[in-house]
């Protein structure tokens, strides 16, 4: 694992061409033609035309060149020549959103990726659940509360989390709400990125107040420490911030599961540079296991879009559908495309992984490999709340490694819900959170995500899986 290329089996890509897929009779509202599954039924479609309009108007999130730089980065990934880190909440919220939030949970990005580049001596590619993900696909249509019977929650993008019928109704008009706080979230974030604070001279003050306690502190204090002499040394032999941008600044994108389609087809532009069709609602978009039927509305719209892609793979999917999906999504074999990620659970992980990174790894197609390990491990507890625990996904990324690297492939990411904030929502870690302890502050719009401590936690155990030896045969 140390050196990436030592262990990745030849994986010739048959001949394919890297050219960019040829989508002639693809355009971005061509998904309609499609059955679409987890959409809204908005009551009023003359409000729905006007919101899209609206959004139409709306100036791109994001720039065509910035996608194309995250994909030349995830190309590296998926040669094993760089690690993906990403992350964020489950749902951003308009209620709960604040500067606190934003940065802390960059904070934590930083550190997470502090501690794996220094572990596994590569960069970490940096891509946050942030500035656009408020669409959830939900397992049933309806929420019971005492006999009470409503539609669900669906991410403030389409309705809202209030146990209301009024709440439950989806409007148009929340997709300006949603792209206004992406707008503002993403320029806090590239401040944050660009303007020193994330200058790797602050290493040490990324810390979060409540880390104080935290056992791992001394543990990051000592990369922090080491960091710092190393650029002592640098600035001796005259490099430092100031003639080296990348020691001042970070790379960081944004991405988000590209549900809800009338949102993304309205932020959908022709590069005017290459003449080719960019979703810029996000720099990278995924596809959620839910909606990753072949011949429904999502592929069709993903297949169009020249942004780097991800697909949720769960443990019922086959190699052949999972090949079938490959092909209508990144026919071309173009490094950087497309990261499957896998979010198995820590109990199916080394059942049903293997032959499908073998039967990729066969074919030849050239994709990240990243872990998931939220979404398969998701439990209720005794007293109600949906949780996940520390150790579930700790085996499940574990296993994810061994199954992968096994295969003769790059395990090149981790996909988590997570945030800076202090939530008590995962049980386990470092602090043994317990059921009871949940209702301390249980902050989610829906699902359960790790707090900084055991984020931090996680990168350390992860930085660990990075030395060979540290795999379990
Ligand atoms: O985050 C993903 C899904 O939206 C979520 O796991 C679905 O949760 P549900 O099973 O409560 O609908
Ligand atoms: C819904 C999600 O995941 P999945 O599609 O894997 O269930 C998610 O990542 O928010």
């Amino acid at each position: 694992m140390k050196n990436p290329d030592r262990t990745l089996k030849q994986n010739s890509g048959q001949g394919r061409e890297q050219t960019a897929s040829v989508t002639s009779d693809w355009t971005p509202s061509s998904w309609r033609d499609k059955p679409v599954l987890q959409h809204p039924t908005y009551n009023d479609p003359e409000a729905l035309k006007t919101a899209e309009a609206a959004l139409r108007k709306q100036p791109p999130l994001v720039f065509a060149q910035e996608i194309r730089d995250l994909k030349a980065q995830l190309a590296n990934v998926a040669e094993g020549r760089a690690f993906l880190l990403q992350g964020g909440d489950c749902a951003e919220s308009f209620r709960d959103f604040t500067t606190q939030g934003i940065r802390d949970t960059f904070k934590v990005f930083l550190q997470m990726a502090i501690v794996l580049t220094y572990a596994g001596k590569l960069p970490v590619v940096k891509v946050g659940r942030l500035a656009g993900q408020f669409a959830k696909p939900r397992s049933a249509d309806m929420e019971d509360i005492d006999g009470q019977s409503l539609p669900s929650y669906r991410g403030d993008i389409i309705n809202a989390a209030e146990f209301t019928a009024e709440a439950r109704i989806p409007e148009p008009m929340r997709m300006l709400d949603a792209y206004h706080q992406s707008t503002a979230t993403l320029n806090l974030l590239r401040a944050f990125a660009n303007g020193g604070f994330a200058d790797l001279h602050e290493v040490s003050r990324w810390n979060l107040t409540f880390l104080e306690n935290n056992p791992l502190r001394e543990r990051y204090e000592q990369v922090a420490h080491n960091i710092r002499d190393a650029l002592a040394f640098m600035e001796v032999v005259g490099i430092n911030s100031q003639n080296t941008p990348s020691l001042h600044r970070t790379d960081f994108y944004t991405s988000h599961e590209a549900l809800l389609l009338h949102y993304e087809e309205a932020l959908t532009r022709q590069d005017s540079l290459t003449g080719r069709m960019y979703d810029c609602s996000a720099h990278m978009v995924w596809i959620g296991e839910r909606t990753r039927q072949l011949d429904h509305a999502h592929v069709e719209f993903f297949r169009g879009i020249e942004n780097p892609i991800g697909v949720k793979i769960g443990p019922s999917i086959t190699p052949d559908e999972l090949l079938a999906l490959i092909e209508a999504l990144n026919s071309a074999n173009e490094a950087g495309r497309l990261t499957l990620i896998s979010r198995m659970g820590a109990d199916k992980v080394r059942e049903r992984l293997p032959a499908l990174v073998e039967a990729v790894q066969a074919a030849g197609y050239k994709v990240v490999w990243s872990c998931d390990p939220m979404h398969g491990n998701t439990e209720k507890t005794g007293n109600g709340f949906k949780t996940r625990s520390f150790d579930n996904i700790l085996s499940e990324i574990r296993s994810f490694f061994t199954v992968v690297t096994e295969a003769g492939a790059w395990p090149g990411g981790i996909h988590l819900e997570m945030t800076g904030l202090h939530v008590t929502e995962c049980v386990g870690g470092a602090y043994a959170l317990s059921e009871t302890d949940l209702q301390q502050r249980y902050m989610t719009q829906c699902d359960p995500r790790l707090n900084a401590d055991q984020v931090l936690e996680l990168a350390f155990c992860v930085a660990g899986f990075f030395a060979e030896d540290a795999l379990p045969v």
